[in-house]
């Protein structure tokens, strides 16, 4: 081979190279080819990262959406971090003793007079749902409200969209919806929990269905179609009790002494009409600030019968799984399983301390001695210190009297004798009555020179947050 052949060979074999191929121009933008390979590996990183970030905010979303409630108006206080945690921190104690109760099964009941099963009062033969044209129909059959079908409610949530959950809770996401007609509803999504929520909706059915009361809030259907079941409530559209008394509302409350009064009432005579007014009579269970709901003016509404229990009259009813809300739950039915109404008013109790304090039942953000309200309230009235239990962030102190007269109540619905407790209708007259307490009230203050009943309460409520360990098994049911 020449050298002239040798040359060739080698310009040929440099010109078919690799790094000759790289530095040899494209025709696009004539930019060289290593130039337009970088170029294209940039673009792919970026295209991924920008994946990756929108699936991250997306989670992010539906995370923060689940510990949020969103309203039409936008201005009602989201329950702060705080609370959120502590709430957490519950239900991680709530799971952990629910573990260690193991397999209870179902609630095992011996009820006199009790309410029985409800029938669905479902057409034989129908898949569940009415169809929209046959709601005259539905009307005649079910009386007090109307079937939905899936579809009408997948409408009128625009398909359960997410921009229309109003919150969620143990038992499925709760959305807002508009129906055909334009009326505004709440639509809860039950969670198919094992036979839960098929339980939840024949309760809430049964106890509210054809109940009227303005201080409940209104059940104006259901729909149960295959496996789906949902229940159509009446909008209130100002959020609930625990977001305005945690949450996040400034320096100053808009939940003046006045208006948490009012609240009050209201909660007792929905209660009262539940307990006093219905044969049989019906006990909610679940009495608790995040179930009373809240119209603009502020009138109350309890909510969610999901563990209401109907009740015929001299029952008496024995569960041995006890259900309702850590730090609500009175030690009673807590440790025996009886259930009557005055489990409802001890809970009512401790609602109004939560209302005249902005305190929270359990709180294990606070120092040791204050996580327990009961304990702390307790505490207080009997150093003499009434006046400082108020809510920081009510603006205008109440009327030495007013307080008085809520502090009684609030003890006295906590009594540890559940026949001692008053009637909810005795309390809403209680409340509601200028000259309350009575002389013999008044005369037992003036005798202890602090509120009657303290002392006898004292050492004998137990701490809400032994109940679940002291092999009173405090069950919520629920089931995040
Ligand atoms: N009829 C309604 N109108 C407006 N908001 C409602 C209505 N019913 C429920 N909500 C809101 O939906 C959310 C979830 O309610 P839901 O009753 O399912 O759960 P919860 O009471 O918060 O928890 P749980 O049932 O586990 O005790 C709550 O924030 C409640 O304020």
């Amino acid at each position: 081979m020449s050298d002239s052949d040798t040359e060739t060979n080698i310009t040929a074999n440099y010109y078919n190279s690799l790094p000759h191929k790289l530095a040899s121009q494209t025709p696009f933008l004539n930019l060289k080819l290593y130039v337009l390979i970088a170029v294209l590996f940039l673009c792919i990183i970026l295209v991924s990262f920008s994946i990756f970030l929108c699936v991250r905010l997306r989670r992010a979303a539906r995370k923060r959406n689940k510990m949020r409630v969103k309203h039409s108006s936008g201005s009602i206080p989201l329950v702060s971090k705080e609370i959120a945690e502590v709430k957490d921190l519950v239900l991680e104690n709530k799971e952990k003793d629910e573990g260690k109760m193991g397999n209870v099964g179902f609630e095992k009941t011996e009820n006199v007079g009790g309410g029985g099963d409800l029938e669905m009062g479902k057409k034989s033969g129908e898949s569940g749902c009415s169809s929209t044209d046959d709601v005259s129909s539905v009307d005649e059959n079910i009386g007090w409200g109307r079937w939905y079908s899936l579809k009408e409610l997948e409408i009128a949530t625009r398909g359960f969209a997410e921009e229309n959950v109003i919150g969620e809770g143990g038992y499925g996401v709760v959305y807002r919806g508009v129906l055909q007609g334009g009326s505004v509803v709440a639509v809860k999504n039950l969670l198919n929990n094992k036979g839960q929520a098929e339980k939840e909706f024949k309760v809430e059915v049964e106890a509210i269905g054809k109940v009227r009361h303005k201080n409940l809030v209104r059940l104006i259907g259901y729909c149960a179609e295959g496996a789906r079941r949902m229940l159509v409530y009446e909008y209130v559209d100002n959020g609930n009790l625990e977001q305005w008394l945690h949450g996040d509302v400034g320096p100053v409350s808009p939940l003046t002494w006045d208006i948490r009064m009012k609240i009050a009432i209201g909660t007792a005579k929905g209660l009262a009409y539940l307990h006093e007014g219905l044969e049989p009579k019906v006990v909610h269970r679940d009495v608790k600030s995040s179930n009373i709901l809240l119209d603009r003016k502020w009138n109350p509404k309890v909510s969610d019968f999901g563990l209401a229990k109907l009740l015929g009259s001299e029952a008496s009813y024995v569960t041995t799984r006890v259900m309702g809300t850590f730090g609500y739950v009175s030690p009673d039915y807590a440790s025996t399983g009886m259930l009557n109404e005055g489990s409802d008013v001890y809970s009512f109790g401790i609602l109004l301390m939560e209302m005249i304090t902005g305190r929270s039942p359990i709180d294990y953000s606070r120092p040791a001695g204050e996580m327990n309200l009961v304990d702390w309230f307790k505490g207080m009235v009997a150093s003499r210190r009434a006046e400082e239990l108020v809510d920081p962030l009510i603006e205008v102190q109440p009327a030495p009297r007013a307080l008085k007269r809520t502090l009684l109540v609030c003890l006295r619905c906590i009594d540890l004798d559940s026949c001692k407790r008053p009637k909810m209708g005795q309390i809403v007259h209680m409340l509601e009555a200028e000259e309350f307490p009575f002389r013999t009230e008044l005369r037992a203050v003036r005798e202890n020179d602090t509120l009657p009943s303290t002392d006898s309460i004292s050492d004998k409520i137990p701490h809400p947050t032994k109940l679940a360990g002291s092999g009173a098994d405090v069950e919520r049911s629920r089931r995040r």
